[in-house]
């Protein structure tokens, strides 16, 4: 029985998204709200519901925006409410500002005992732009710490909004949950639409299925789409047949019609991951509209090589890297290639998280192996005897208070100085309040040198960097001393070393040792012993040689990173 969406009239529609700072709760308060509204039954293991990828388990962060509708019975009325749980790490905003696309308000949620921090700030200042009806939820109000007067305090000074709008919850315990489902039907607007035009549906977000082809994640602008309706991409200009609409609840529900106002899917036998671009504007044959204004594109902060570890793998990989950019529409791809690792591509993401988030998607959705290379900033080249140029040091530009409790700042810095801990430091430097923001500023000269890395004397390709003349010794103890700590013991000593030309800046050394994997098995069970062989030969193939010496291939990541990056 296929659900009929008229019987919401856009009037009883209202289109949310909940922002946070990474940890305040969002995850938590969406599980309430879908056991509150039925939509989920209520048991003691809804543990952040819509984080649905694995990473997202593992890691216990959210990755990607999940969209639900939800239906909820007010004073004698049905409300549909589409709810757009998005993530809060800095490496994912891009995920935010594309979901706010689809809503006209947010939960904004502040943890009472943290208060207000970097991302909240951030986060809130999107919403703002993009004129959405911001909610204040105090979130966590069991902690023995909490101090919710004290945050709600903080919120009417740094954001305007005078503290008796906010709500105090304890998302964890189900408290006060009902005044928020409240207030999101009589402070957040009804979406501006009109059924009567023609259809214009953004997509805002897609998958691919292997079965069924693009999955599009669409918000109706205006019109109604229905299953053997003729599409238009704007973007392709090709024209498809609906095979399937319907809403998210939190799992794919197929329903008559969609209609505007309302978000949901929509299928039409794209088979190529190239045909549904986020950002695209979906019309039906007979009707051209002007297209909606899509998405600025994701700026790549880190780029990093990706390398099959074997190049039989190459279109495996190929196809897979592919379909999973659909979905992480932030990365961007270059082909690429290396004379040690072949054919790859050049990829760039938003943060060295991001990075090892799209790493781990890959090998655990698409069942991949690859080799990632140092990750670096782009630099422009001159080749005047070998020597790379691009500027170093931070100049401070401008100075402004905003008000008592915030700074800003502009400096002109290095990009290179930036990527990899630079939010980290700042962030634990000011207690987490402050936020951060970058923009091109174009390339300059500066005094750089080329520094490789050699395991007994073989070049590791992936670890080759720029770096300033005067930081090559300092840079160069710290990889190397990091590659020792990452490197396992084997047969022989091993000798790193950095080096810049002929000439080598820093050394370690890695001791000599045997790993007898049987010397656990006393007696003769046969079974056990394959079974450990077994498995110290699936390490081998996450192991890549450099010469005879086996290097696992996340040390390369290990090495880059510095204090535990969440
Ligand atoms: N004590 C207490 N803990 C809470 C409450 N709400 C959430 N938490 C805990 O806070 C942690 C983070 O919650 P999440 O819901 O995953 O936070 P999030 O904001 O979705 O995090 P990201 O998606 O990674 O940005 C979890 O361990 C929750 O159990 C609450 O009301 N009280």
């Amino acid at each position: 029985e296929k659900p009929d969406m008229s019987k919401f009239p856009v009037e009883d529609t209202r289109n949310f998204s909940i922002i946070a700072h990474v940890d305040h709760g969002k995850s938590t308060l969406a599980d309430r709200l879908l056991e509150l509204t039925g939509t989920i039954d209520k048991t003691k293991n809804n543990k952040q519901v819509l984080d649905k990828l694995q990473v997202e388990r593992e890691r216990g962060i959210t990755v990607k925006a999940q969209t639900a509708s939800l239906f909820y019975n007010f004073e004698g009325k049905q409300y549909l409410l589409n709810l757009i749980d998005t993530p809060g790490h800095v490496d994912f905003s891009y995920e935010v500002s594309r979901s706010l696309s689809a809503c006209q308000g947010v939960l904004l949620v502040v943890d009472a005992n943290e208060g207000i921090q970097a991302q909240t700030v951030a986060n809130f200042f999107l919403a703002f732009e993009a004129q959405l009806s911001v909610i204040p939820v105090i979130n966590k109000i069991d902690l023995k710490n909490a101090d919710p007067g004290r945050v709600e305090k903080q919120i009417e000074k740094v954001f305007d909004i005078p503290s008796d709008e906010c709500i105090k919850i304890s998302a964890k315990l189900g408290t006060n949950i009902e005044s928020v489902l409240q207030a999101v039907i009589e402070r957040i607007p009804p979406p501006k639409v009109h059924r009567k035009n023609p259809l214009r549906a953004l997509v805002f977000d897609s998958t691919f299925d292997q079965y069924r082809g693009v999955v599009a994640n669409v918000a109706l602008f205006d019109g109604v789409v229905s299953k053997g309706d003729k599409i238009v991409s704007a973007h392709t200009q090709k024209t498809y047949e609906v095979n399937e609409v319907g809403v998210l609840i939190p799992n794919e529900q197929p329903t008559l019609k969609l209609y505007a106002g309302q978000v949901g899917y929509l299928i039409a036998g794209m088979k190529d991951v190239t045909e549904a671009q986020i950002g695209d504007t979906l019309y039906l044959r007979n009707q051209p509209v002007e297209p909606l204004p899509g998405f600025k594109s994701a700026k790549a902060m880190v780029f990093a090589g990706m390398y099959p570890i074997d190049q039989s793998e190459y279109n495996n990989l190929k196809s897979a890297i592919e379909k999973l950019t659909l979905n992480d529409s932030s990365v961007t791809v270059h082909r690429d290639s290396s004379l040690a690792l072949g054919a790859g591509w050049r990829l760039g993401f938003l943060g060295l998280l991001h990075m090892e988030v799209f790493n781990q998607r890959l090998e655990q959705e698409y069942n991949t192996s690859v080799i990632l290379t140092t990750p670096t900033v782009p630099y422009k080249a001159v080749l005047a005897s070998a020597k790379l140029i691009k500027a170093r040091r931070a100049v401070q530009k401008h100075l402004m208070f905003i008000d008592q409790n915030r700074v800003m700042l502009k400096y002109l810095f290095p990009l290179n100085e930036i990527v990899v801990d630079f939010y980290d430091s700042l962030k634990s430097l000011s207690s987490g309040y402050a936020s951060f923001d970058y923009e091109d500023a174009g390339y300059q000269t500066a005094d750089l040198v080329k520094m490789d890395i050699l395991l007994n004397g073989n070049i590791v390709e992936e670890l080759v960097t720029v770096v300033h003349k005067e930081k090559a010794h300092s840079v160069g103890k710290t990889i190397c001393e990091r590659l020792k700590d990452s490197l396992p013991r084997q047969l022989f000593e091993i000798a790193i070393q950095a080096a810049i030309g002929s000439k080598i800046v820093a050394r370690e050394t890695v001791k000599a040792y045997r790993k007898n994997v049987l010397a656990k098995c006393y007696g003769g069970d046969i079974t056990r012993k394959m079974k450990l062989l077994k498995r110290q030969a699936e390490g081998k193939k996450k192991l890549r040689k450099i010469g005879n010496i086996e290097v696992p291939k996340d040390a390369f990541i290990k090495v880059l990173k510095t204090q535990s990056n969440k």
